[in-house]
C-alpha cells in the first residue's frame, strides 16, 4: 500500500531583475495525505493550479517532498525512491513518452532495457503486452504511421513494461475519441481488478471518474479538502443542477442582471460565462425561474438544457463551502 502523510512541497523561484532579483517561495503543496491500496483506483482531481502535478512527481519520486512522510509496502520512498521506481511507472495522456521514429517493438524494448529486465522475460513480457493492448501484428511499424488511439495503446503497454505494482495515470484519456476513451478505461478496470494494481487517476472527465474510481481526493490550493468514494462524494455535491443558458445578443449588462436575480434565489449559485453560453451551477432545479427571468426581461433564448454535472463546478463548490 501507498502511504503518504501530510506531504509538502515548496518550490524555490527567482523573481525580479539584475540586481534586484531575490528569492520567493511557493508553497505547491502544503499538506497531503492519501493512501492507494493495491486493486483499487484511486482519484486525484482539483482544478488548474491545485497541486495535482506536485503530488504525482512526488509519489513517483521525480520531486523530493520538502516535507513528509512516503512509503510504499513499508518501503521509505523517500530515502529508497530507486526501490521505489522499480515497482512504479506513469501513463500520461497526449502522445508524451514514447519514440515516435522507433516502431513499436524497438519503442518498448527501449524502455524495458531502462529496467534492467533481462532480454528473454523483456521479449516474453512485449509479447504479451501487445496482445493486451490490441497491437499485435504492429510490433515493427514506425509509431509515427500509428493512429492517435494505436499511440495510446502503446502508452499503455509502455506504462506497463516493468510489471509495475502501482500505476500513475495522469489525463490519460485526454484528446482521445468516445471508443478509445472506453477500451482504455476498461483496461485500467482490468488492470486494477484483475492484476491487482493500485492506480491513482488525474482526469477532468468526471464520468470517468464516477466510473472508474473506488476512492476520490479532492484538492485545491496545495490541501485536501475533501475525500470518499464517488457515492458519498456525490451525496454532498454532485446533486447540484447544471444549466447552460444561450441568450441572443448577450450583453454585459444581461449577464450582470442575470447574475444578480440568480444570487437572489441562491446565494450558493455558479455561473460561468463561456463561448457556448451561460454555465450555471444552483443548488435546486431552476429551468422555470431561467425561462420565467428571460421573458420578464425580454431577451430571447436561444438554448437552455439542463447539462452533466461539471467537475470544475463541482470543486469550485467544495472550495466555497470550505
Ligand atoms: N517548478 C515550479 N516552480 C514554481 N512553482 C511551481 C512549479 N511547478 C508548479 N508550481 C506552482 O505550484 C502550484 C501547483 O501547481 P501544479 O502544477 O502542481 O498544479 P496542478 O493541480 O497540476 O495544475 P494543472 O491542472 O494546471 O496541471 C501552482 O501555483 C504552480 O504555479
Amino acid at each position: 500500500m501507498i502511504i503518504a502523510e501530510h506531504l509538502q512541497k515548496t518550490y524555490s523561484v527567482k523573481v525580479g531583475k539584475g540586481l534586484k532579483t531575490e528569492k520567493q517561495q511557493i508553497r505547491a503543496v502544503k499538506d497531503i495525505s492519501l493512501q492507494i491500496e493495491k486493486g483499487n483506483i484511486v482519484g486525484l482531481l482539483g482544478i488548474n493550479g491545485a497541486g495535482k502535478t506536485t503530488t504525482i512527481k512526488m509519489l513517483t519520486t521525480l520531486l523530493a517532498p520538502t516535507a513528509g512522510i512516503y512509503t510504499m509496502d513499508s518501503i521509505d520512498a523517500i530515502k529508497y525512491p530507486k526501490e521505489v521506481k522499480k515497482r512504479i511507472n506513469m501513463i500520461a495522456g497526449g502522445e508524451r513518452m514514447i519514440y515516435w521514429r522507433l516502431t513499436a517493438f524497438e519503442n518498448l524494448w527501449y524502455f524495458g532495457q531502462l529496467y534492467n529486465i533481462p532480454n528473454n522475460i523483456l521479449k516474453k513480457r512485449i509479447e504479451e503486452l501487445f496482445d493486451l493492448v490490441g497491437l499485435k501484428g504492429k510490433e515493427n511499424v514506425p509509431v509515427e504511421t500509428f493512429s492517435k488511439g494505436m499511440k495510446q495503446r502503446l502508452q499503455i503497454a509502455r506504462g506497463l513494461v516493468n510489471d509495475p505494482e502501482y500505476l500513475f495515470l495522469d489525463e490519460p484519456t485526454i484528446g482521445l475519441d468516445a471508443v478509445v476513451s472506453k477500451e482504455l478505461r476498461q483496461h485500467v478496470k482490468y488492470l486494477a481488478k484483475q492484476q491487482n494494481k493500485g492506480i491513482l487517476l488525474t482526469s477532468h472527465y468526471m464520468g470517468e471518474i464516477e466510473e472508474l474510481c473506488d476512492y476520490i481526493y479532492l484538492l485545491n490550493d496545495g490541501i485536501l479538502i475533501e475525500k470518499g468514494t464517488v457515492k458519498e462524494l456525490a451525496n454532498k455535491t454532485f446533486h447540484r443542477k447544471n444549466y447552460l443558458l444561450n441568450i441572443y445578443n448577450t450583453t454585459n449588462d444581461i449577464l450582470d442582471t442575470l447574475v444578480t436575480i440568480l444570487k437572489s434565489i441562491d446565494p450558493s449559485v455558479i455561473i460561468r460565462q463561456e463561448n457556448d453560453g451561460v454555465h450555471i451551477n444552483s443548488k435546486d432545479s431552476m429551468s422555470l425561474e431561467l425561462s420565467r427571468i428571460c421573458t420578464v426581461k425580454g431577451w430571447y433564448i436561444k438554448e437552455l438544457y439542463e447539462q452533466e454535472p461539471c467537475l470544475e463546478d463541482t470543486i469550485l463548490q467544495i472550495s466555497k463551502e470550505v
